[in-house]
């Protein structure tokens, strides 16, 4: 209650659940309390797939892994931390994030995430200066495999051609880069413009017709316009066939089939008709390994001529490693990976295992694990007899209890609220079922 006697809890909730960062609490157990929109759309989740995502929490054991559970347990707040990564759709978000714990009385009750999206930032701002100082062209592309030979080839045919390309890819398989290099080629207009569709910035069209005013044969390429909500695709529909664009060179990029999009309603099928006189489809980097190490040759080639690096290459160890992962954000991810690691190197001229940082090998080592979110049902996932569900979801469940304490038995069985026979008897009946499967 605040002083004219207005309930203000109503409003609270409201504010957080329409703030515009993410919100995500837990209590002093490590139970989401809140978890808003925004934070819902940070993190990729659907409506169906939050519904179950409270089966999470019974998963979440990975203390070191959480800036949340970290901050239960200093009482510190962790600040204005910077993270990219790839969420639960693939797509890349670059968030910065503020976690303070919560106290009540004096009493630490709880602690309070808040991620403020920065991605589109991120691409405007930041990205443009960062790799080549030089315009992209075709040669600046690693294109060693036979599918991304195919990929530059198409390229530069539609370039020659000037019709509508839509590029088709994952996120970081290299999409702006190859709508650049088809610019070059196909005009000496240096206006090559980024319509950024992350945003549901109503403005977004008109600013870029702003801009373009009165500047003749430029390309406008339109970043992920699946990402973009419907009436703003409409507008954007109605824009690129209106008169006053006509000499203007567009290219669109979408981050999965067309086809399925159209299907599920988030692409509008005009705008893809519009768009797609040639289409390029471009492999994820995990099915065409045989980009990776010339990527890394050619990037550290261009670290040692910017910065005047001794850095010649991996070690077998760090190839090896490489070579296993899937990249789920493709070229995009080993770049910022190699950013990563080149600004610890000093004399080295071989990148060991021990330069590599922990969220990385982290994530080669659980490579083969059960992660939680494969308990979740997703609508693509066929759904499996609840027994073995219950069976596999148990095997987890003991498994990471035993590793939170380090393979103590009595410890791990007292958490679990069971006896030490009854866990010895459960991870027994556990290794029989897999040494049957
Ligand atoms: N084949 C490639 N050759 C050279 N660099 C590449 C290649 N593929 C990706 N990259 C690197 O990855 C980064 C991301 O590429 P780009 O922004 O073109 O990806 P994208 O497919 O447009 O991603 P998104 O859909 O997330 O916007 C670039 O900065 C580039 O340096």
């Amino acid at each position: 209650m605040n002083t004219i006697g207005t309930d203000l809890l109503p409003f609270y909730k409201f504010a957080a659940e329409y703030a515009a960062v993410g919100i995500h609490a837990i209590d002093i157990k490590g139970k989401t309390i809140l978890y808003n929109q925004k934070m819902k759309e940070i993190e990729g989740f659907d409506y169906e797939e939050l519904v179950d995502r409270s089966l999470l929490e019974m998963f979440r054991f990975e203390h070191h892994e959480s800036t949340l559970l970290q901050v239960l347990q200093s009482g510190k707040a962790v600040l204005n931390v910077k993270q990219t990564y790839w969420n639960r759709k693939g797509q890349e978000i670059t968030t910065i994030n503020d976690t303070y714990p919560v106290f009540s009385d004096g009493n630490l009750i709880g602690a309070i995430e808040m991620s403020q999206d920065v991605t589109t930032l991120e691409k405007v701002v930041y990205q443009p200066l960062k790799k080549y100082e030089e315009p992209i062209t075709f040669s600046s592309i690693t294109a060693i495999s036979a599918s991304m030979k195919r990929v530059i080839g198409t390229a530069e045919k539609a370039a020659t051609m000037k019709l509508p390309v839509l590029l088709i890819g994952e996120s970081g398989t290299g999409k702006e880069l190859i709508a650049e290099s088809i610019h070059w080629a196909s005009s000496s207009n240096d206006l090559f413009y980024t319509l950024y569709c992350h945003g549901t910035d109503g403005d977004l069209i008109n600013r870029m017709q702003e801009d373009l005013a009165g500047k003749q044969g430029a390309t406008v390429f339109c970043e992920r316009i699946d990402l973009l909500p419907w009436p703003l695709q409409a507008r954007l529909l109605e824009m690129v066939k209106e008169g006053s664009m006509s000499d203007t060179y567009f290219i669109a990029s979408v981050g999965e089939d067309p086809v399925e999009l159209i299907a599920s309603k988030k692409l509008m099928k005009e705008l893809y008709y519009f768009f797609s006189a040639i289409t390029i489809q471009i492999e994820p980097v995990r099915n065409r390994k045989e980009d990776i190490m010339p990527f890394v040759a050619d990037y550290l080639s261009r670290h040692r001529m910017r910065f005047g690096s001794v850095v010649e290459g991996l070690t077998p160890e760090v190839a090896e490693l490489f070579l296993a992962y899937d990249w789920p954000g493709n070229l995009k991810e080993l770049e910022l990976l190699l950013d990563d690691v080149t600004s610890l190197l000093t004399t080295e001229a071989l990148i060991s295992a021990d330069l590599l940082p922990q969220h990385f090998k982290s994530k080669m080592l659980d490579k083969d694990a059960q992660n939680p979110e494969d308990f979740l049902v997703h609508s693509g996932k066929d759904l499996i007899p609840l027994d073995d569900y219950l069976q596999e979801a148990e095997a987890y469940y003991l498994k990471k209890a035993l590793d939170h304490h380090s393979g103590n038995i009595t410890k791990a069985a007292a958490a679990l609220g069971m006896s030490r026979q009854n866990l010895q008897y459960r991870l027994r009946k556990i290794k029989k079922n897999e040494a049957q499967t």
